[in-house]
């Protein structure tokens, strides 16, 4: 009887001796005499089963009565007719990845106002069950009926208002206090906020709880397994089935557990599915189901189960079942199984007895929770706990805040900027017509002459910004070309011995300049090409400056410096000015991945999270649909994304000095849809992957090539043709493109390049939400 002795606080049931491993009997001890001596000629009691009440009042008297002591036997099931079944298992199969039927031709019926336990050894299938049953899982072949409906049917209330589920692990937010974990899910079930307090007082009472703002990730084993108890118990539903609530809790509150679980019923007409290791504490169900490998071995009260067998223990009983599904297992030629039409010798055919249960319509009536409004309250409720699990991790908060801000940060100072100090040698042969060895001294020379042809090399090398080019001198092209060999330079130019005089003499008559003069006039380049960032920025700064100096000289000898000007006149630019870097192109494009990526990431992660923490599982079995889960987190997110946006382009415009030539807030609501983006993609990769680490790697395998194809570091143009129609179908690159036109060219939402970046992310987040649904609807998700 439970109460005698303690169990382990660990929950541990092999060292506790009361425990009885169920079912896992040797076949080397199964003893067929024994069995057969049970009652040979009906091993499932049908003979037992066709007395009869007078009505179903008679029954409902015949609930357990509780003494001083603890609960007496429950009422014997003979002399009765059937009550309408709650739930109703025909011919269950289920398996999952490994292919081993986890359930086969499963039968399980579950009669309105009992206590059904059900028994079996670990791993036979009892929480598969039960998820199938509260319709977080699905079957693979076979039927349930729930108060006559199948789980998920619309208007069932299961999931939903009819049902409280108790899962096996605690499935609750550790961050949360015990008073805010019923609020929540109080919540979920759109109960009036004093119909939530009144209950959550009276449970906290019941269950001996600790006081309500203790927050439940300081609890003991045995304190949160109460509180999940009262989760299930919130909302007073029909129908509540509780995993293994009685593991790891006192035994004088498990005695009071089982003592409100028969009141429930007595006085509430209430089913009670429950899954227990403590054998004889199952004694204080109404019906007992016993399971192996599977199938249902067994499904009566506990009394007649004993009488058949002869037996005064329950555990006994289970143990001769045990043995005797042993026996006919390995003895195939035997051909006894549990068959279906067995269950309806005794229990009556589920057809007839749904026929007594309330129709679809009724239960509809009776379950709110089916309209807009309360959609509408569920969403604000999920929305208002990501945001409580937020703010209790405020430097997590922090962190995501800052993330997309500090990337950008970081993108903008490493990416995008014209490359400076480069080393560049110099070999100069006027030093030697000269007799001069520094350019100084050169310079020194000039300054005291007017257009002096001595020197010109030096004043050209003089317009070279020093902070871009760092100078070295070299005495030969030799030493200076070992230099670049040795990785010290990017390359050298030489000055021929003539340098000035003919180029003089060429800017001067160029007409009539002969080839010795051109050569003369020719500054000699040879460089490191390896990276064509630096060598292009040198080269083009060696041409900006060279210009520079010829119209200087070309002024100084009275000559029109409009002659050093290419034919090519390049006029304001239109958008852009003449010094955009590159920084300013890449910043767009960089900010839409990071806000779209980020997001995702996170949202895939807690996705995941609350996936493994069983929180999803109990919110999907509170009626709560995918689209309102989506929904909540996308409400929170959405603040999110406007201070990570903000801040984002705060860094740009401020740090980074590029103007925002349109509209911030078009830039803003941008950043915010994209972001809503990642977190929809990210809901999807959730749903594929079990684990935190398969969704980050997905996102980081995509990241990349997303990034790379949607002209965000490089132009579209430089791709092949092909890749840049793809581009189109990614998600990244449209938007970059709208938020470049707003950002640089001042577009509004009207321009051709910027409403397709909005109507291509909405698209996506439509697209995105269909997929997971679905996925959610077909029971596809992992
Ligand atoms: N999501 C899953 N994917 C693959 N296998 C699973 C999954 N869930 C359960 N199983 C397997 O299905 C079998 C039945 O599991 P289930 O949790 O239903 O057993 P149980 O009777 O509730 O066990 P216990 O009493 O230990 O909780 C086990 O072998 C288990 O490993």
């Amino acid at each position: 009887m439970p109460g005698d002795t303690p169990p382990p606080e660990n929950g541990n049931e092999n060292e506790d001796p009361r425990f009885v491993s169920v079912c896992h009997v040797n076949p080397a001890f199964a003893n067929p005499e024994e069995i057969t001596a049970a009652d040979p000629d009906d091993p499932i009691g049908e003979g037992e089963s066709t007395r009869s009440v007078s009505s179903i009042e008679d029954l409902e008297n015949t609930v357990p009565k509780v003494n001083g002591n603890g609960i007496d036997l429950p009422p014997v099931y003979e002399n009765r007719v059937p009550n309408p079944a709650v739930v109703v298992v025909r011919n269950a199969h289920k398996s999952y990845s490994s292919g081993t039927p986890v359930l086969s031709e499963f039968n399980m019926t579950v009669e309105k106002g009992t206590i059904y336990g059900l028994l079996g050894s670990s791993g036979c299938g009892k929480t598969t069950i039960l998820s199938c049953i509260v319709g977080v899982r699905r079957l693979d072949s076979g039927t349930i009926h729930v108060f006559g409906n199948r789980p998920g049917e619309a208007g069932s209330g299961v999931p939903g208002k009819n049902v409280g589920y108790m899962p096996q692990d605690i499935s609750l937010y550790g961050d949360f206090t015990i008073g805010e974990t019923l609020t929540y899910f109080g919540s979920l079930y759109c109960m009036t906020k004093s119909a939530i307090e009144t209950n959550r007082d009276w449970l906290v009472e019941f269950l001996a709880l600790p006081e309500p703002k203790r927050r439940v990730g300081t609890l003991s084993g045995g304190q949160k397994r109460r509180v999940s108890i009262a989760v299930a118990m919130i909302h007073d539903p029909q129908l509540l089935i509780l995993d293994e609530p009685t593991v790891g809790v006192d035994p004088l509150l498990r005695e009071s557990i089982w003592e409100h679980l028969v009141e429930r019923v007595t006085k509430n007409n209430t089913t009670v599915i429950i899954t227990t290791h403590y054998i004889e504490e199952a004694r204080n169900s109404n019906a007992i189901g016993l399971m192996r490998n599977g199938k249902l071995l067994a499904e009566k009260p506990p009394d007649e189960l004993m009488r058949e067998h002869n037996a005064t223990l329950l555990e006994d009983v289970v143990l001769k079942l045990c043995r005797k599904d042993t026996d006919e297992t390995s003895d195939l030629t035997d051909g006894r199984k549990n068959k279906l039409g067995d269950l309806e010798a005794h229990y009556g055919r589920p057809k007839a007895i749904q026929e007594n249960y309330p129709t679809m319509a009724q239960i509809d009536a009776e379950s709110a929770g089916g309209s807009l409004t309360d959609a509408f309250k569920r969403v604000l409720t999920l929305g208002h706990k990501n945001a409580m699990v937020l703010i209790r991790n405020y430097l997590l908060l922090i962190f995501i805040l800052w993330v997309p801000a500090a990337q950008v940060l970081f993108m903008c100072l490493a990416l995008g900027n014209d490359p400076k100090p480069m080393k560049f040698g110099i070999v100069n042969h006027e030093f030697e017509a000269t007799g001069l060895y520094t350019c100084a001294e050169l310079l020194e020379v000039r300054k005291n002459e007017t257009c002096s042809l001595v020197g010109l090399s030096c004043e050209y090398l003089n317009t070279l910004p020093g902070d871009v080019v760092h100078q070295r001198f070299y005495k030969t092209e030799e030493e200076a070309r070992y230099a670049v060999q040795r990785g010290k330079i990017w390359g050298f130019m030489s000055f021929p011995e003539e340098f000035s005089s003919a180029y003089y003499t060429k800017i001067a008559s160029s007409a009539l300049a002969d080839e010795e003069t051109l050569n003369g006039s020719s500054i000699a380049l040879e460089m490191d090409e390896t990276s064509k960032q630096i060598s292009g920025t040198l080269k083009k700064q060696f041409g900006d400056s060279f210009k520079d100096f010829t119209k200087a000289l070309l002024g100084e000898c009275g000559y029109n410096e409009r002659l050093a000007e290419l034919p090519l006149q390049i006029i304001d630019p239109i958008y852009g000015s003449d010094d955009t870097d590159t920084r300013e192109f890449m910043s767009c494009g960089i900010m839409i991945a990071i806000l779209f990526f980020f997001p995702l990431i996170t949202a895939g992660i807690q996705y995941i999270y609350e996936k493994k923490l069983g929180t999803l599982e109990r919110t999907l079995v509170a009626g709560v649909n995918t689209w309102e889960i989506m929904a909540g987190f996308s409400i929170t997110t959405s603040f999110i994304l406007f201070i990570q946006t903000m801040l984002a382009l705060m860094i740009v415009t401020v740090l980074f000095q590029i103007t925002v030539v349109g509209s911030f807030v078009l830039c803003v609501i941008l950043g915010i849809l994209v972001g809503l983006g990642g977190v929809s993609m990210g809901f999807l990769i959730g749903s594929f992957c079990k684990e935190e680490v398969e969704a980050t790697m997905l996102s980081i395998a995509m990241f990349f090539p997303v990034v790379m194809l949607s002209g965000i570091m490089w132009p579209l143009e430089g791709m092949p043709i092909g890749f840049q129609y793809f581009s189109y179908l990614l998600p990244c690159q449209l938007p970059s493109e709208a938020m470049r036109s707003i950002v640089s060219r001042g577009w509004d939402f009207s321009h051709s390049h910027v409403w397709p970046g909005f109507a291509s992310i909405v698209g996506w987040i439509i697209f995105y939400w269909i997929l997971t649904i679905f996925l959610h609807k077909k029971n596809l998700v992992r």
